[in-house]
């Protein structure tokens, strides 16, 4: 039994709480910084490995128990902040100054709502704190700036000591680069497809990114020579999967997963979207238009999580043509939540990688 309050007894009481995700001592993790006593205050620092913890509110319930076990605590008060981790180093891609983690949205088709599902990831990550970039590499559809609201934007380039280097368009907090803003909308795929690799590089490694916590890259859809060309320059902390639960769709996601576990990129895991229909009259029902728990089982199978599903709401596909992601304009909405908890999802997976 531990009798005296001070900062060691305090640390001693906190060694046996473990974050619940990566299953390790706060204390060893270098989670809890800054203990202070002043009387009987306890005053510490949190630093979670994410601004989107999904269990930030129970790791402090934990450990605000575990101080109350001392004798002569009086008062807890806990500062949460966050440092997010950098991604383990590829000997053979280089990675991007100042950016943590590059994390690839894909699909093995394309229309399953991969666009949707990157934008609206990156937006629900700024909003918990991050900082977040996006990269639309789909020269099929490059529809992030429509989403993002920032149709017509530029990206400004500008003279360095480096050379040229692009300025990214900014939204909803969010720093994006497209194809959208250097190709022309009439011209054919055919041309667009040489293009890819010189412009990836350019939006790599040529882009005034800043810091970032998380830079997201919504992949050309499909398992072809461009995907993986992309898939080998940009070192990458893991790769989401985008599907519907549609037998065809999902027999493409499996192909897209065995290309990204033979490059040696961690798949994080599925999204399921489209998963069911809500009607906007009769909110409680739903109807499972595309099939059901495709998406489940595909995960069990190939044996990756199934990071969440995410309902076809009409204000969804709304909010992409309006420019105001759904997690901005009606965040109680199902589809928006659900969104919300798979970016705190890919955040901890991203983590538990990171500092695995
Ligand atoms: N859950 C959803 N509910 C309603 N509409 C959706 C949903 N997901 C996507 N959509 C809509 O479906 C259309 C296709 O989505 P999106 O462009 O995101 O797909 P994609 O897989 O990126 O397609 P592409 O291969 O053409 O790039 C868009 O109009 C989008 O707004």
């Amino acid at each position: 039994m531990l009798t005296t309050l001070n900062s060691e007894s305090v640390l001693e009481v906190l060694r046996p709480v473990q974050d619940p995700e990566l299953q390790k001592s706060l204390v060893d993790l270098n989670m809890i910084r800054n203990v202070n006593i002043e009387g009987g205050n306890v005053s510490f620092t949190l630093v979670l490995t994410t601004p989107a913890c999904p269990l930030r509110q129970f790791i402090v319930e934990d450990c605000e128990r575990a101080i109350k076990t001392l004798p002569g605590v009086e008062q807890i008060q806990v500062d949460v902040t966050a440092e997010t981790p950098h991604q383990k180093g590829l000997p053979d891609r280089t990675g991007i100054d100042g950016v943590k983690n590059i994390i690839a949205v894909s699909s093995g088709k394309g229309g399953v709502g991969k666009s949707s599902v990157a934008v609206n990831v990156a937006v629900a990550l700024a909003q918990m704190g991050a900082k977040v970039g996006l990269i639309d590499a789909d020269i099929y559809g490059p529809n992030a700036p429509t989403m993002l609201g920032l149709e017509g934007s530029q990206i400004a380039v500008r003279q360095s000591p480096q050379g040229e280097v692009l300025e990214p368009a900014f939204n909803h907090g969010v720093k994006l680069v497209s194809m959208g803003f250097l190709i022309d909308k009439d011209q054919p795929v055919i041309w667009r497809g040489p293009m890819l690799n010189g412009v990836i590089r350019q939006f790599l490694y040529q882009v005034q990114w800043g810091d970032l916590d998380y830079l997201i890259v919504d992949m050309p859809p499909g398992t072809g020579d461009a995907q993986l060309t992309m898939a080998q320059a940009v070192p990458m902390a893991g790769a989401v999967i985008v599907t519907t639960p549609q037998t065809v769709a999902l027999l493409d996601s499996r192909r897209g997963l065995k290309m990204f576990q033979q490059l040696n990129v961690p798949v994080l895991g599925i999204v399921e979207n489209m998963s069911y229909f809500i009607p906007p009259d009769m909110p409680d029902k739903q109807y499972d238009i595309f099939g059901s728990q495709g998406g489940e089982k595909t995960a069990q199978e190939l044996n990756v999580p199934l990071l969440g599903c995410v309902p076809l709401e009409i204000a969804m596909r709304q909010g992409g043509d309006r420019g105001v992601p759904i997690v901005v304009a009606d965040p109680d909405s199902a589809s928006a939540k659900a969104l919300s908890a798979i970016a705190s999802q890919i955040a901890a997976r991203v983590s538990i990688a990171a500092l695995a």
